[in-house]
């Protein structure tokens, strides 16, 4: 998984003069799973279009192997793509939803029959070969969109937000399931969704987006606990994001007081951004703690309990398995390697961090 597949090259796009892309920079390997996640807006689509060849870019390159793809029409690209609204075929049945591309190709009847056999197999849809795909649920008609697409055998497959419309245990599973397909047939998959943690489940690695610029690209993990800013902090997973000042190396003041941290390479007196994660806060004694604040409301969210503790200076969020009770107060603490800090969110982007 080291070969470069796709290149955008300072890709740029304008809508009636208003930019929705400034600047894209990314490659894709071949056979990763790739995600491109943001907020509703952000350009995640029109990035998936520019690659599938139904938009193009007002400036900028899109390789493929190194060789510009840019007035390549997307039916000569090596990519399909799966859209959020599965357009099937409401007058065929399964298989021959799944076989109409190969059809078009004129494959010899038996190949088709063949390849189609085994995308039912793939997508878990064996025996249902001659249903109606209007009587199917909803998961099992994006199966039947996934195979159709794969049956084609691209190199690359595009997918927006493809689970988006199915209810939440259905996009547990289809996650899954995608991740098992993609990972069988070693296709290269660029998928988009606006939920971080569909995207931290199943991507190999992760761009995310705002107003048009990638703010980091990594692995899961790294986007989970190295942030770049506080807009990918926030964005990933919940947090509490805190203006600080670093007062020298791995020395931080917030909330008034000091705290020793982990996180190096900021000059003395500079305005940071510090970030905590919910579940690295732990809730001590008040006596033994670096904080003290009064329990405001606890919410259980199943696994946890969800508490905002106010502080002198600041409403903390918390996630712990104990539950306090409100108007409690208590004290909270965390380890120098959970407190992040941040050079100050740039909302415009610019700041890019690669990190594989
Ligand atoms: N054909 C178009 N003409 C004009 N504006 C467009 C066009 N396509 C997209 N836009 C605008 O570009 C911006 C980015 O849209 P895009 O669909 O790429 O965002 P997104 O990140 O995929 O968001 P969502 O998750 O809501 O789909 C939006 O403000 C959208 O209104």
């Amino acid at each position: 998984m080291s070969k470069h597949l796709i290149d955008l090259v300072n890709i740029k796009k304008e809508f009636d003069g208003e930019p929705i892309l400034r600047g894209i920079n990314l490659y894709i390997r071949d056979k990763e799973f790739i995600t491109l996640l943001g907020p509703s807006g952000c350009g995640k689509t029109t990035t998936l279009r520019i690659i599938g060849g139904f938009e193009t870019p007002t400036s900028g390159d899109v390789l493929f192997e190194g060789k510009r793809l840019n007035d390549v029409p997307p039916y000569k690209r090596e990519i399909n793509t799966v859209f959020q609204r599965y357009a099937l075929f409401p007058h065929l049945n399964v298989a021959e939803n799944i076989a109409f591309g190969l059809h078009i190709r004129k494959m010899p009847a038996d190949e088709i029959a063949r390849k189609v056999s085994r995308m039912l197999e793939l997508v878990g849809l064996k025996g249902f070969e001659n249903r109606d795909v209007t009587s199917l649920s909803g998961g099992q008609q994006q199966r039947v969109a996934i195979a159709r697409a794969l049956v084609m055998e691209p190199r690359v497959l595009l997918l927006d937000e493809p689970l988006g419309a199915l209810d939440l245990k259905l996009r547990k599973e289809m996650q899954f399931e995608l991740k098992r397909i993609q990972q069988s047939t070693g296709i290269t998959f660029i998928y988009v969704t606006h939920d971080q943690e569909e995207a931290l489940t199943m991507s190999d690695t992760i761009v995310v987006m705002n107003r048009g610029h990638i703010q980091q690209i990594g692995t899961p993990t790294d986007i989970y606990n190295e942030p770049v800013n506080a807009f990918v902090a926030d964005f990933i997973g919940e947090s509490n994001i805190l203006p600080g000042t670093m007062l020298k190396d791995r020395l931080v003041r917030f909330c008034t007081h000091d705290f020793v941290c982990v996180d190096e390479g900021f000059g003395e007196m500079t305005p940071v951004d510090v970030v905590i994660r919910p579940e690295d806060l732990k809730i001590t004694p008040t006596e033994q703690a670096q904080l003290t604040g009064i329990v405001e409301s606890i919410v259980f969210k199943g696994v946890h309990y969800e508490m905002m503790v106010r502080t002198e200076h600041f409403t903390f969020t918390v996630h712990s398995t104990q539950c306090e009770t409100v108007g409690k107060a208590v004290g909270l603490s965390v380890d120098p390697f959970d407190i992040h800090i941040m050079h100050k969110s740039e909302q415009e982007g610019g700041q890019m961090e690669e990190k594989r």
